[in-house]
């Protein structure tokens, strides 16, 4: 385990508060469906006619190198406010928030972990394409510093490579997900000028990743452990009714929520954001042999003006929340993150675990797939889907969303806020 608190056990609850998750709340134990997906399953991506679609599975593409595309953080005190302001510009995001998440990156001497997160997945990748005996190098570009996209550009093009096959460090269906490094992608062609012409770099982008097994198989292992480790350490503790495993996820505006994902297939509230964040949990609490205990879907790191709706409930609150349902114990799955970046280890691991101090719950924190080997293979066999054009039916995934599209539909994930970008990798509007 990552991050633990198991010291304090009998703080005050809080019996009057309603439990305002309902909605987030996990399956109860139910029978197993006739055809579980056990995990590295192949469930066919049968579930909507669009999935059939030439969109959804791309043409094979010998691609000349892989562009492992990253968030970027800080790695110093100077590098903080001008960190943030690329992050935030245009956005709308209060001084005062700025000042808050630049006090969390002071606190770890200005650096954030997540350049360096992304050097050892960049070593992991180019070691697993070696053992294959698979000759792509690996590009590493951020979009919020440096090495910025741009660099990774006239990398490729002093090596003459044209045709990349670009992997993002971020899983799931949304703007800040999904379309902002597609945007990016274009913003950065044509920064450097190699958007046309006789140089011109074509981009595409592996589908979104949430449900491919080598995703999810650290959360697996992450949550079987963790119940483990607080069913050993805290005393008489009864799991199907006294420990909660929360899933936390990265907050997003309301509207952002409700437009990600191909609108056709009705995702419901929170859009494919918050659908394909509990199809994930569900299949990890049944791999992990987990399927008697209680859980729910939680989001942290909000930020915008408090008029504007973001996805709730807050991780904190929904700790606040456990006592007066009996809960001793809980289980944090940072199930929105790739790695133990800033919104990891600082609301996570700071104000999370902190706040299940204060109510009395022994609370462990499971890792973030980092470099777990089946991640970084999972990584691989992604991007040779799209070198062999592998039909939708032999891709893996393991929830009932199927494999994601390799090409983005018109207008998906789209920020109404922000309007209209012109974005790489998916299909023209
Ligand atoms: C969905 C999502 C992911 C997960 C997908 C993915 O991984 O891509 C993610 C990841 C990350 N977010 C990060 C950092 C920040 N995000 C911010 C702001 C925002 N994030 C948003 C969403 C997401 N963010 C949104 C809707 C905003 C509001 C502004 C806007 O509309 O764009 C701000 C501004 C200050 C603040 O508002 O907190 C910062 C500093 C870091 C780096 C951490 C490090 O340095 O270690 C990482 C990996
Ligand atoms: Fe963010």
């Amino acid at each position: 385990m990552v991050a633990v608190n198991l010291g304090a056990t009998d703080a005050p609850g809080d019996p009057g508060a309603a439990n305002s998750a309902a909605a987030n709340r996990g399956h109860k134990p139910g029978p197993a469906s006739s055809a579980p997906c056990a995990v590295g399953a192949i469930v066919p991506g049968a579930t909507h006619a669009a999935q059939q679609g030439p969109e959804h599975v791309a043409e094979p593409v010998a691609y000349d190198a892989i562009l492992l595309a990253g968030f970027g953080g800080p790695e110093g005190q100077d590098d903080v406010i001008p960190f943030l302001r690329n992050v935030t510009s245009g956005r709308g995001i209060p001084d005062e928030r700025l000042e808050e998440v630049a006090h969390h990156y002071r606190h770890f001497g200005g650096v954030s972990p997540i350049n360096e997160h992304n050097r050892e997945l960049k070593a992991a990748l180019e070691a697993e394409l070696a053992s294959r005996g698979l000759e792509l190098p690996v590009l590493w570009g951020n979009r919020n510093w440096d090495p910025y996209l741009n660099d990774a550009l006239a990398e490729a093009k002093k090596a003459g490579y044209t045709k990349l096959i670009a992997v993002a460090t971020s899983a799931y269906s949304s703007y800040s997900s999904c379309r902002q490094y597609r945007e990016d992608f274009a913003d950065a062609l044509a920064d450097t000028g190699l958007g046309d012409g006789p140089d011109a770099i074509q981009i595409d982008k592996v589908r979104q990743f949430f449900d491919h097994p080598g995703f999810v198989q650290p959360f697996i292992e992450g949550v079987r452990d963790g119940i483990a480790q607080l069913e050993a350490s805290v005393d008489g503790l009864d799991r199907a009714t006294q420990v909660e495993v929360l899933f936390a996820t990265h907050s997003i505006p309301s509207t952002d929520a409700a437009k990600s994902g191909p609108a056709e297939r009705g995702f419901g509230e929170g859009g494919a954001y918050a659908a394909q964040h509990r199809a994930v949990a569900e299949v990890v609490m049944r791999e992990a042999g987990a399927a008697d205990v209680p859980w729910q879907l939680v989001y942290q790191s909000r930020s915008g003006p408090p008029s504007m709706p973001w996805l709730e409930p807050d991780i904190n609150d929904a700790i606040e929340q456990l006592p007066a349902a009996g809960r001793r114990a809980v289980v944090i799955v940072p199930l929105g993150f790739v790695s133990d970046h800033m919104e990891v280890l600082w609301d996570l691991d700071n104000e999370a675990l902190e706040t299940a101090g204060e109510h009395g719950l022994a609370a462990v924190r499971v890792p973030t797939p980092g470099t777990h080997p089946a991640y970084v293979a999972g990584l691989v066999d992604l991007v040779l889907e799209r070198v062999n054009g592998t039909p939708v039916a032999e891709r893996p995934a393991v929830t009932e969303l199927g494999p994601w599209y390799d090409v983005c539909r018109p207008g998906c994930c789209e920020n109404v806020r922000l309007g209209f970008r012109p974005a790489l990798a998916g299909i023209a509007p």
